[in-house]
């Protein structure tokens, strides 16, 4: 399994940091068996695999019930599970208790926290002298849909790419382990990544960061039908999955499924008498 120190130098050592979202057993399993660097439990299994129109409605509960079977299916690879939304905002006291929930029943490695401002700042030094590791995550902050108007790209004048920056280095500084680059222009994100010592890990947000994160789903074509423009697709399950399924219907309808091959014998002797009810 990576470690934070891991990741600090494949920056320093320009080794691209490969991340992908998991929510459960079987794609934790593939993701660790195809040799990912990291996994992210993304508040977007609300989106994902719950259906929801935004990450609003994911809580805590949501978010370890999906954490430990993404744990199980990749017991070795470094894994970060995100705060849900206000799981980390009412106070101190309640973000300190469902990092701990997060990180004991899941067994992940870091949690990850959206955002800036100076509640969010002292939340990730006091995560981090409690021992709970913080990847930090600006730009398109989806928990904030609502205040943001929309799933927009972020960081596009002058002010906000200052701003931007600006937080990058507060976080740093208060001890973040990586940072989340989500829909920004890849201008502004590879001076980020250069002006920052800890490793970048881009959405939409170009070439020039430490890493990249993609959601799985995205990837491999999975139940999602409109795709984000920064998203690359590598397979097509929608497809294959509804071939598939197609055809074991058909197989039902004509009789051809099950087969001999998929059925259980027992000795004639150890027959039921028939009773000839039905007639
Ligand atoms: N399936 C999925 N993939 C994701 O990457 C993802 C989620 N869900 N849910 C949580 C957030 C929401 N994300 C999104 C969703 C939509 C756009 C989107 O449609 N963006 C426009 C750009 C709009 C603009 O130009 O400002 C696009 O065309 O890509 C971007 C990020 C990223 N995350
Ligand atoms: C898009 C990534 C960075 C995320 O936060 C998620 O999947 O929830
Ligand atoms: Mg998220």
């Amino acid at each position: 399994m990576l470690t934070r120190t891991d990741l600090q130098k494949m920056k320093t050592e320009n080794r691209k940091i490969a991340m992908i979202t998991a929510y459960d057993f079987p794609s934790a399993k593939t993701a660790e068996k195809a040799g990912i660097d990291m996994i992210l439990v993304g508040d977007s299994l609300g989106m994902v695999v719950l259906g929801y129109d935004s990450t609003v409605k994911v809580t805590v509960g949501d978010m370890s019930h999906h954490g430990k079977a993404v744990r199980r299916g990749a017991p070795d690879t470094f894994v970060v599970v995100d705060m849900p939304f206000m799981s980390y905002h009412v106070s101190q006291e309640q973000t300190m208790q469902n990092a701990q929930k997060l990180m004991q029943e899941t067994d992940a490695q870091a949690v990850k926290l959206e955002g800036a401002n100076e509640e969010i700042l002292r939340a990730t030094r006091k995560l981090t002298e409690a021992g709970i590791p913080v990847v930090a995550h600006l730009g398109l902050t989806p928990q904030s849909v609502n205040v943001l108007g929309g799933f927009k790209v972020q960081g596009k004048d002058r002010q906000a790419g200052e701003q931007l920056l600006r937080d990058a280095k507060n976080l740093t500084d208060s001890g973040a382990v990586a940072l989340v680059l989500e829909c920004v222009p890849e201008e502004l994100a590879a001076i980020v990544t250069d002006e920052i010592t800890i490793p970048t890990i881009g959405i939409g947000a170009g070439p020039g960061c430490d890493g990249q994160v993609l959601v799985y789903h995205d990837i491999v074509k999975y139940g999602v039908d409109r795709l984000p423009k920064f998203v690359k697709t590598y397979a097509d399950f929608n497809t294959i999955g509804i071939e598939g399924v197609e055809a074991y219907i058909s197989d039902v309808r004509q009789q051809i499924f099950p087969a001999a091959e998929h059925t259980f014998n027992i000795k004639d002797n150890q027959l039921l008498p028939k009773t000839n009810k039905k007639e």
